[in-house]
């Protein structure tokens, strides 16, 4: 593996002897899209704020590059691009001129970098439109693009996904994974929705009063043992439930064109074997795996986060 974009060691922060972070250790590698999630008040912008400079540290340390934003801020801080805060954007001019303006605040961005952000971010056909027009999904983009244009090894961004219809926040997915394996960079993205994340994260993170209760990979695949729920969509579910039954002395529930049973990975087989013998016609077979959502919430331990 390779070396982590950004380490965070032992990170804690009180504000008036109340402790709000309370020792966080994890690293981010690049080209991972890092979710960091965790309930309206456990403690995401918090832990944004110190990664990137804007709080002060209580204790521990964040590394970025191998860097300590403590006491190595200017040589950390120029390996990060963040979108903490609602991006400064000025309406009355277009999305390009946008990005030049900011571009001249740093120092040896060429005009190729400015059409590559762009183009990583999927504005080409907008980018000469006053960004007044824009819709908040390109807003964001043009946000990130901005964020991209020193070429950051770690991207940080709070709830990109706040305010965005179902459309935007898949545009918003979509152009974060490309980014992250093209420019190889890492990102982290916080949410208090597992929904809005799950599908463009690698690792989730699930932050809770403070503390990280568990890191997940995301494309955790089925494991041999577990058991769960195969749904068995066929022609004649009488018959079929019937031979499960019989064969593998299973509980079969059905469910309009569905039979429902309860089976571990290498069962599968078997059982579509079995049917098929049998001259049942299957037209789908489902697996709900028991999924993060489940986990999110056993672990929240209630309904808190919406
Ligand atoms: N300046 C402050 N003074 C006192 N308490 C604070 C301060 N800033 C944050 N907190 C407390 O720290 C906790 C974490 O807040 P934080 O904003 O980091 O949570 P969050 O996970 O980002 O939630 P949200 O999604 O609502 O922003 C909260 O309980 C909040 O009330």
């Amino acid at each position: 593996m390779s070396n982590p974009a950004m380490q965070l060691i032992g990170l804690k922060k009180t504000i008036r002897n109340k402790p709000i972070i309370k020792g966080l250790d994890f690293n981010i590698y690049p080209g991972e899209v890092f979710g960091f999630l965790g309930p309206n008040g456990a403690g995401k912008t918090t832990t944004i704020r110190m990664m990137v400079g804007l709080m002060k540290i209580t204790e521990g340390d964040v590394l970025i590059e191998g860097k300590s934003i403590k006491t190595d801020f200017k040589e950390a801080i120029k390996h990060v691009g963040a979108i903490v805060e609602n991006p400064e954007m000025y309406p009355f001019m277009t999305g390009r001129k946008n990005l030049e303006h900011y571009a001249r605040m740093i120092p040896g961005i060429s005009k190729e970098r400015i059409n590559e952000v762009i183009a990583l971010v999927g504005l080409e056909k907008p980018i000469n439109e006053k960004v007044g027009r824009y819709s908040l999904g390109m807003r964001q983009r043009l946000g990130i693009a901005q964020a991209l244009l020193h070429k950051p090894s770690i991207l940080i961004l709070d709830e990109p996904t706040n305010g965005l219809d179902p459309s935007g926040i898949r545009e918003i997915r979509r152009y974060i994974r490309d980014l992250a394996e093209q420019e190889n960079v890492a990102v982290i993205v916080s949410s208090h929705l597992l929904s809005e994340i799950e599908l463009m994260c690698d690792r989730i993170g699930i932050i809770k009063n403070g503390e990280i209760i568990a890191i997940n990979s995301v494309n955790d695949t089925m494991e041999q043992t577990e058991l769960n729920d195969v749904y068995i969509e066929l022609d004649n579910v009488q018959i079929g439930k019937q031979q499960l039954e019989q064969q593998f002395d299973k509980e079969v529930r059905m469910e309009k064109d569905n039979i429902i049973l309860s089976a571990k990975k290498d069962e599968i087989p078997q059982i579509i074997k079995s049917l098929v013998s049998e001259n049942i016609n299957i037209y789908g077979v489902y697996v709900k795996r028991s999924s993060l959502e489940d986990k999110f919430l056993e672990l929240i331990g209630d309904n808190t986060i919406e």
